[in-house]
This record gives structure tokens, C-alpha cells and sequence, in this order.
């Protein structure tokens, strides 16, 4: 009877045995099936959490490169779109000067790619910085006075100082850059085979007997005075082009460029309207050299920057004079500047300064004729603007 009992009961521990291993192995089962979903659901929720994270983190950055974008696209002037055939790679040394950056500023807006070349001697970053980070801009630290390797379809050769007490400041510097700095620029134009323009000058006419100054006008210029730096170097600058325009078939233009201003002229740049206008502000004594019976005509920069466009893709390869020849008297001048500024200096006579031109008026008949160009900005409108440093 015992065997029996103890029989039935082993029959049950089996049977149960058998049923609380298969619980114990379902229980397991669930148990590592919930283990590995719990830990995968805790493993994409904390990759969700980081990647969160990192989102937060980084939006503020996004917006910013977002608005960083939008800023630099909407900071330039606006800038044609021209197609590849038209679009030009123009090279302007000085092109952070006066004359040069307002050059930039019309050839950009034209549409072409612009790499400008200055030493910042009497440049200015800042008269070009509207355009920095343009994709077709390019701003290079250079010395002319060393060559350079760049490809290019025209040159714009403008460096140099151009005011008297900068270029004779430096006359060694003055020479170098006209002389050697003109010949590295006509190497250029050489290699790649682009075409260069020369910015020469009215100086070369020195102190003229011939009255106004037509291009044929050979010039009276002294060659060991103190101005000759610059007027004796522009008119080497000149017979260099000339000489790799025979000898090498350069093609070249060359402007000669009378008294020029506009905004973004320095106001130490020491030429008479800056200095007039400045010291008119400020209510000092006018300073005349000499009796100011001297004459300029003075032309406005934009009218000077149509005019050196024109002649570099005219087919014109012999000097063009630019300039208004509205002529007046340095004191004739100073007063008008005095009524304009509507300023109590006076007027305070200086020693003549030693081969100052007497008398300057350019003929501009070939310029009318050839390129269709005169000047069109009436000078007594734009005096004021002259300190400028927005493009204007
Ligand atoms: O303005 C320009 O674009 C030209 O300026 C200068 O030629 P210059 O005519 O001697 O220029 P200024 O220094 O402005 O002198 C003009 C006249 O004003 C007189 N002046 C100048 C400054 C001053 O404070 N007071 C004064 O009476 C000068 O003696 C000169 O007779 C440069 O030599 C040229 O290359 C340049 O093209």
C-alpha cells in the first residue's frame, strides 16, 4: 500500500516536475524576451534621446549659418549674370585705390570676375570690402614690383600712387612701380595674351606750352625736378607699351587720365579738392599754392571709369585723354568750394610749389569721336561727395 502511495506520488512529482520545468522554461522565455525588447526599446530611445540632443544643440548653429548665408547674399550690389562667352577674368592693380575701386565696383556689377592686385600703399581694404566672399571677387596682397602668375583676359594697370606729396613721398617706390611694376604687368599680358590697359596720366604733358593738351602733344615735362618720378615714369610706362605692342604684339590701350575725383578719395590724400573740401569742413584757411592762377579742370570719377571701359574694349591702341574741360583757377575753385561748404575760412596764398602745370585742360575730340565718351556728371553737383567712403 505504501509502495502504491509513494508510486502515485512519484507519478505526480514527474508529471509535475515535468510541468514546472516547462512553466520554469516559458517563464525564462518571456523573461529574456522581454530583457532583449526592453533593452532594444532602451537602446532606441536613448539613440533618439542623443540624437535629440544633438539636434538642439546644432539648430541654433544651422540658423546662423542660415542667416550668415542670406546676409552674404544680400550684402553685394547687384551683379548682372553674363554667360561664359561674355564673362571676362579682369585683372586691376591699384584696385583697392580711388579710382580703382569704383573700376572694381562697375566691372563686378557688369557681371565679370574681378581679381584685384594692391600693396595697400595708398589703397584701402575697405574701399573694396563690399565685395569680399563674392565668388567672382578676388583680393590679392601684391606688389607689382614683383611679377605675377595669374591667368587673365584683360589688365587694368592703375598702381601707383597718383596724388604729388604721395608719389614724391617715395620717389624711388614711384619709379619702381611705373617702371618695373609695368613691365611685370606687360609680361603678363604677354604669357596669357590679355590686353592691358595703361592708366597714364595728363602729367606726362608736364607743364604744357600747347593749351588745351591734345594726345598729340609730345610735353614739356622736366626730367630732374621733383614731379618727375611720376611724370617720367608714366612716360616710360607708356614706351613700354608701345614697345611690347611692336615687339611682342601686346595689345594695348593707354589713358591719359586728367585730374579725377569722387568719394573714397583720402582725405590726407593732398590733392587740392580733398584738401580744400576738408579744410573748408573744418574752418581752416584754404590753403592756395602760389597766386592760384593756376588752372584744372576736374572730371567725376564715374565719368573717368566709362570712359577707361570704353577704351579698353574699343580697338583704340594709341593714348586717349579723359577729362572734363571745365577749366577754372585754383582760387576760383576755392571759392566755390568755400560758397558750396557755405564755410568762413579764408584764404591763406603758400609758396608755388616748384614745376606745378601751370595751366591743364584736356582736348577730348579724339575720345568724342572714336569711343563716343564725354564726360556727363556736371563736377558742382558732387564736390561733397568727394569724403565719402560708401560706394556710391
Ligand atoms: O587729381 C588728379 O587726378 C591728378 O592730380 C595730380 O596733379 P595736380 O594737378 O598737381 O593735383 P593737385 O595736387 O590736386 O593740385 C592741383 C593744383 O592745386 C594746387 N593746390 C594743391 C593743394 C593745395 O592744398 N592747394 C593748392 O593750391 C596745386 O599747386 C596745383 O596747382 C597728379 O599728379 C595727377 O597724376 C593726377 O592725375
Amino acid at each position: 500500500m505504501m509502495k502504491r502511495i509513494i508510486w502515485v506520488i512519484s507519478g505526480l512529482n514527474r508529471r509535475m516536475m515535468k510541468l514546472l520545468v516547462a512553466l520554469a522554461l516559458i517563464a525564462y522565455i518571456a523573461s529574456v524576451w522581454g530583457t532583449y525588447t526592453n533593452m532594444r526599446s532602451i537602446q532606441e530611445h536613448g539613440e533618439m534621446k542623443i540624437e535629440e540632443r544633438i539636434d538642439e544643440a546644432v539648430a541654433p548653429l544651422r540658423e546662423k549659418i542660415r542667416d550668415l548665408e542670406l546676409s552674404f547674399s544680400q550684402k553685394y550690389p547687384p551683379v548682372k549674370f553674363l554667360s561664359e562667352k561674355d564673362r571676362k577674368r579682369i585683372l586691376i592693380t591699384g584696385g583697392a585705390g580711388f579710382v580703382g575701386s569704383h573700376l572694381t565696383d562697375k566691372l563686378m556689377m557688369d557681371g565679370h570676375e574681378v581679381t584685384v592686385v594692391d600693396n595697400f600703399f595708398t589703397g584701402r581694404k575697405r574701399n573694396v570690402e563690399h565685395w569680399i566672399g563674392h565668388e567672382n571677387f578676388e583680393l590679392i596682397n601684391h606688389d607689382v614690383v614683383e611679377p605675377l602668375y595669374i591667368e587673365v583676359d584683360q589688365i587694368y594697370h592703375l598702381a601707383s600712387p597718383a596724388s604729388p606729396p604721395n608719389y614724391m613721398y617715395n620717389p624711388i617706390k614711384t619709379l619702381k612701380t611705373n617702371t618695373i611694376g609695368t613691365l611685370n604687368m606687360l609680361g603678363l599680358a604677354k604669357r596669357v595674351g590679355a590686353r592691358l590697359l595703361l592708366a597714364s596720366t595728363s602729367e606726362v604733358y608736364g607743364d604744357p606750352e600747347v593749351h588745351p593738351q591734345n594726345e598729340e602733344y609730345w610735353g614739356h615735362v622736366n626730367p630732374i625736378g621733383p614731379r618727375a618720378c611720376y611724370d617720367e615714369g608714366k612716360r616710360v610706362a607708356e614706351t613700354m607699351c608701345y614697345a611690347y605692342m611692336k615687339q611682342e604684339g601686346v595689345e594695348v590701350r593707354v589713358a591719359r587720365i586728367f585730374n579725377t575725383f569722387g568719394s573714397r578719395m583720402h582725405m590726407n590724400d593732398g590733392r587740392v579738392v580733398s584738401n580744400f573740401i576738408l579744410q573748408a569742413l573744418q574752418g581752416e584757411p584754404l590753403t592756395v599754392y602760389g597766386s592760384g592762377s593756376q588752372t584744372r579742370a576736374f572730371q567725376y570719377v564715374s565719368d573717368l571709369v566709362n570712359g577707361l571701359v570704353s577704351l579698353m574694349n574699343s580697338n583704340i591702341s594709341s593714348p586717349v585723354n579723359l577729362g572734363n574741360p571745365e577749366e577754372h583757377t585754383i582760387l576760383e575753385f576755392a571759392e566755390l568750394i568755400r560758397s558750396l561748404v557755405v564755410s568762413r575760412s579764408q584764404i591763406q596764398f603758400l609758396p608755388e610749389a616748384q614745376d606745378d602745370p601751370r595751366r591743364r585742360r584736356p582736348d577730348i575730340r579724339k575720345a568724342k569721336m572714336m569711343l563716343g565718351w564725354e564726360p556727363v556728371v556736371s563736377a558742382n553737383t558732387h564736390w561733397i561727395h568727394t569724403l565719402d567712403t560708401k560706394p556710391r
